[in-house]
């Protein structure tokens, strides 16, 4: 009693009403600010907003298996960067239209790439072509995760190649019992090279498996993905685990989104340095963040058990 007597007074402050008032004001600018994000157009893309605060993001190349090609690499890219500093946008589920979530590299597309070449003469040319080629499509799997909001995967089918890059670089994976997976870059000659060799250990916490998995692109199914904890749970059809994500990400996206991204950012920042560093990195953050009026209005909303709101961030 005391204590909620406390809270009520500290937090009603002055500062507090201040802060809370001019919410509206930032709203306003804020969505007037991210106006142009409505004249993205994307065609290997479908995106929604299904619930407040949460985009929908469908790999969109049904008929090729939603196999990457040039083209959904960059609207990756674009989409993730644009959705990262939307301040409608709190939290995103990401989930494949069509038969399988994704087939992969396009074959077919990578072929052109191979014309491509083939009309330079130069191999240092060649080398730099490619070099611009091979950037773009690991920033464009990069992009879930600098992305400032948490990415949440629902997959369903075929996972592969390329597939398997793309969720390991997500915050958290859901998936259908129909799922499998393969790390399948070895099977076509190559060493995959848009990040499954970085995150899959980390994601999984287990070397051995891991290296086991990449040198021999071996398929594997949802129980065996949900047991090494590639995902973290499975549901007996597409429809429930893009449900269940979605669901999901409402939960988050009721949070204070000045939290959410902290907390983001600190796992992010945190996994490859000594715990220190990690410490030392959200104490900076905190320092600001405990000043901010989502800390004060969650606090309040605790001590009297109300749902608290927060204004765009
Ligand atoms: C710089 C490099 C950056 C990234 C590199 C990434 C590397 C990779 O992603 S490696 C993985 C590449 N992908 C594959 O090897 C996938 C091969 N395909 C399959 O294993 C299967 O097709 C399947 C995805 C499991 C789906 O099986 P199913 O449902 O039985 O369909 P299919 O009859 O096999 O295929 C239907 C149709 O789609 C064509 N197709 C399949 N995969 C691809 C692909 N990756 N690219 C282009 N086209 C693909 C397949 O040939 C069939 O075509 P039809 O004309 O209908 O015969």
């Amino acid at each position: 009693m005391a204590l909620r007597a406390f809270g009520n007074k500290y937090f009603s402050s002055f500062a507090l009403r201040a802060a809370v008032t001019s919410k509206v004001e930032r709203n306003m600018s804020s969505s007037i600010l991210h106006k142009h994000d409505g004249n993205l157009k994307y065609h290997t893309l479908n995106i929604t907003t299904p619930k407040q605060f949460v985009y929908h993001v469908e790999l969109n190349r049904p008929k090729q298996l939603n196999a990457f090609n040039k083209d959904l690499f960059v609207e990756i890219k674009k989409c993730f960067e644009s959705l990262s500093t939307n301040p409608d946008c709190r939290v995103v589920v990401l989930s494949g239209l069509g038969k399988h979530f994704s087939a992969g590299l396009d074959l077919v597309d990578a072929m052109k790439l191979s014309q491509e070449l083939g009309a330079v003469d130069d191999v240092a040319r060649k080398a730099a072509l490619l070099e611009h080629t091979i950037k773009l499509y690991q920033d464009s799997i990069s992009s879930l995760e600098i992305c400032a909001k948490p990415v949440i995967t629902a997959i369903h089918s075929g996972c592969i190649g390329a597939g398997v890059n793309l969720i390991t670089a997500a915050d958290i994976r859901y998936c259908s019992e129909d799922a499998f997976f393969s790390i399948k870059e070895v099977d076509i000659g190559l060493a995959a090279d848009i990040g499954a060799l970085q995150r899959l250990p980390k994601v999984v916490g287990n070397e051995s498996l891991a290296r086991e998995l990449a040198y021999t692109g071996r398929r594997f199914g949802a129980t065996e993905a949900h047991n090494f904890g590639l995902v973290s749970k499975v549901y007996p059809s597409k429809e429930a685990c893009v449900e269940g994500a979605l669901e999901l990400a409402a939960i988050i996206a009721e949070k204070s989104p000045v939290a959410v991204q902290a907390t983001k950012a600190n796992i992010i920042y945190s996994k490859p340095r000594p715990n220190q560093d990690g410490l030392d990195h959200i104490r900076q953050t905190n320092k600001l963040n405990l000043q901010s009026e989502d800390f004060a209005n969650a606090a309040v909303a605790a001590l009297t058990k109300e749902q608290p709101t927060f204004s765009k961030l």
